[in-house]
């Protein structure tokens, strides 16, 4: 895919030449197919993400017009803006007239590329609701693959949708996902709260070929990798996820020594992970307070994973090392997340920032 991108100033009168970190790639770059933006110029029109954008140093025009920066529509054209959370970055496109997602999956690849694309852990589209909910989320990894959840994405999901639809005040809402039901919040601090759902330990629906060890789930389980043993337990947030704290070899990793692109694709593509897996390799500095890297399945090494640090807690708690609340350090930052002992229910609350909208 031929395209172009590059950061400037609008060319609007109505704006101030400042006024919004801006993209642009020339439609006749692109292959008809995937044109994806055009210079249209827009400010915007959620208070808080104007608090997101002035606290990233960028000035927005105070007296523009209320309009939404997604509001100019042509048709031919991609319509995206990208967000991130804690450095999991995301291209966000809003699909909310069909449930077919407007990119495919080989496009995908192409736009995530951070040379030849316009560079992202993933792509998430916006959807109408299903099965009741308001709205529907799918996403794409980088590699093209859809997995059934995104902690990060839905924080950003959430910001997009109070973007591009009038919730008349409300800061909820309910999103379908290949995980089931998943309600954001999004609080007055601008942060959002995900009730994130319930846990799934049993070995099989995680899902993994590790022998079950502790009622049906995998507890502080051996997983043999080039020799060395590693402690493995095993949760799905929706999504598969292998956490470890420590091997035979190592009773406390120290986590940034770890060289994760030779080990996590070790883990990503094991036998005993039919559906491949993400890995979350976590350090203890104290019953509340952890801190995680991270190896995506489909991604890579990202900065965040939101799924991945409600996992991580949820096996902290099943190995005994930490409380049911607590702070997880990304490399992207910190995530707040509780696994309420009342509704079994894991919560996750973190910031997310806009990027860059189209011209
Ligand atoms: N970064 C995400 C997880 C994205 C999906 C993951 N790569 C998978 O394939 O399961 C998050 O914040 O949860």
């Amino acid at each position: 895919m031929a395209m172009a991108a590059s950061i400037s100033t609008p060319h609007s009168t109505s704006y101030s030449r400042r006024s919004l970190i801006t993209s642009s790639i020339k439609p006749s770059q692109l292959p008809s197919q995937l044109k994806l933006f055009r210079s249209t110029t827009s400010t915007i029109r959620n208070p808080s993400l104007r608090k997101s954008a002035s606290s990233m140093g960028i000035e927005t025009a105070p007296k523009a017009p209320q309009v939404s920066f997604l509001d100019r529509k042509e048709s031919g054209i991609l319509h995206f803006v990208k967000y991130h959370g804690l450095g999991n970055d995301f291209i966000l496109v809003d699909n909310r007239d069909s449930l077919e997602p407007r990119v495919t999956p080989e496009q995908a690849v192409k736009l995530c590329d951070r040379n030849f694309g316009v560079g992202a852990d993933g792509v998430i589209f916006a959807m109408p609701g299903t099965n009741g909910t308001d709205y529907t989320m799918r996403i794409f990894n980088s590699d093209g693959s859809e997995p059934e959840m995104c902690g990060n994405g839905v924080r950003c999901f959430a910001r997009f949708i109070a973007e591009l639809d009038d919730l008349q005040g409300k800061q909820s809402f309910t999103v379908h996902t290949g995980a089931g039901l998943i309600v954001p919040v999004i609080q007055d601090d601008g942060k959002v709260r995900v009730d994130m759902g319930q846990p799934i330990l049993e070995a099989a629906d995680v899902p993994t070929k590790l022998p079950a060890n502790k009622n049906q789930a995998v507890v502080k389980a051996g997983l043999e990798i080039d020799g060395a043993t590693w402690n493995v337990t095993c949760v799905s947030m929706g999504n598969p996820h292998c956490v470890t704290f420590s091997s035979k070899e190592c009773k406390t990793l120290q986590v940034d020594d770890l060289n994760l692109s030779e080990i996590g694709p070790k883990f990503e593509h094991h036998e005993v992970f039919p559906a491949r897996t993400n890995t979350e390799f976590v350090q203890v500095y104290s019953r509340s307070h952890l801190k995680m890297r991270v190896w995506e399945r489909g991604a890579g090494a990202t900065l965040a994973c939101g799924t991945g640090a409600c996992a991580v807690v949820v096996a902290a708690v099943l190995e005994g090392l930490s409380e049911r609340s607590c702070t997880v350090d990304l490399p992207g930052g910190p995530l707040e997340i509780e696994w309420k002992e009342e509704d079994n229910h894991v919560y996750m609350t973190g910031p997310t920032e806009l990027l860059f909208v189209p011209l």
